[in-house]
């Protein structure tokens, strides 16, 4: 469903990303591993066409067929949160304080939607990212809620479209152990109703735990790519060896 091909990613002189091709799967996890600085966000930010100014990509995303490098904001806007849900890895920075969670959650509908049915549409989504008391989460602020809770906001927000596709980036990292477990757990019943989920992050343990195929990346190159036992009990490349020893 979505198809990424040679893509060149350029800051100025500096060539982020050289040659990325990958493609994500209906239903399937997909785990893009490298450490930091190898590209994994700017692989996100191209598919979401959300680079900064001056940057220059190259190559081909097509996203259902249709390629998406090139595509107007406005068209951009169209897919963003509708058709590609996107989490990210600090959520307090994507909850305004000043607002309710919930009037935050139904706002992503909005936008695509309308007013009409969104209330009920929020509260559905909060009890979709695991939030059993959605109607008393709804009315929260977000500094009343822990960050587990305020990944799980986001998540709902990423999903009251019911987008068939989420980008999360190192969705997990700004959490604790345990609840870093849960989040997973909920991106795989997520990929279990259906979803795709391509998933960002430095951390083995992560990718031990929700991926059903793996991207390996390293200074913007993909090294290899399989499932992901493949790639834990046999990997084929020195820094993919590296990377899972750390964990
Ligand atoms: N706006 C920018 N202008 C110039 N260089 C940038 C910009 N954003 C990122 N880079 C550079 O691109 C490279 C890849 O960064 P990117 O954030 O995609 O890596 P990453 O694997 O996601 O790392 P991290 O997990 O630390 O975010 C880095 O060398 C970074 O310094």
């Amino acid at each position: 469903m979505l198809e990424v091909h040679d893509l060149h990613l350029y800051y100025g002189q500096r060539h982020i990303l050289k040659g990325v091709s990958f493609s994500v799967k209906e239903g399937e996890i997909l785990c893009i591993m490298g450490e930091s600085g190898s590209g994994k966000s700017s692989i996100l930010m191209s598919i979401m066409g959300l680079l900064p100014k001056g940057a220059v990509l190259r190559g081909s995303i097509r996203w259902r067929g249709k390629e998406l490098i090139g595509l107007s904001e406005g068209e951009y806007r169209k897919i963003r949160g509708r058709e590609i849900g996107m989490v990210f890895q600090e959520p307090s920075l994507y909850l305004d304080p000043l607002f309710r969670v919930g009037s935050q959650v139904e706002e992503a509908y909005t936008v695509h939607f309308g007013k009409k049915g969104a209330r009920d549409r929020a509260v559905q989504a909060l009890k979709r990212a695991g939030i059993q008391d959605a109607e008393r989460i709804y009315r929260a602020y977000p500094h009343q809620l822990s960050g587990g809770l305020k990944q799980r906001v986001c998540i709902a927000m990423a999903i009251v479209c019911d987008p068939p596709l989420l980008l999360a980036d190192e969705p997990t990292t700004a959490l604790d152990l345990t609840v870093q477990k849960r989040i997973l757990h909920l991106l795989r019943s997520l990929r279990d109703e259906g979803k795709s989920i391509l998933l960002v992050t430095h951390d083995p343990g992560v990718v031990a735990e929700c991926a059903d195929r793996v991207l390996v990346i390293k200074e913007g190159e993909v090294l290899e790519e399989g499932d992901v036992f493949r790639i834990f009990d046999a990997p084929q490349h020195p820094y993919t060896r590296q990377l899972i020893s750390t964990s």
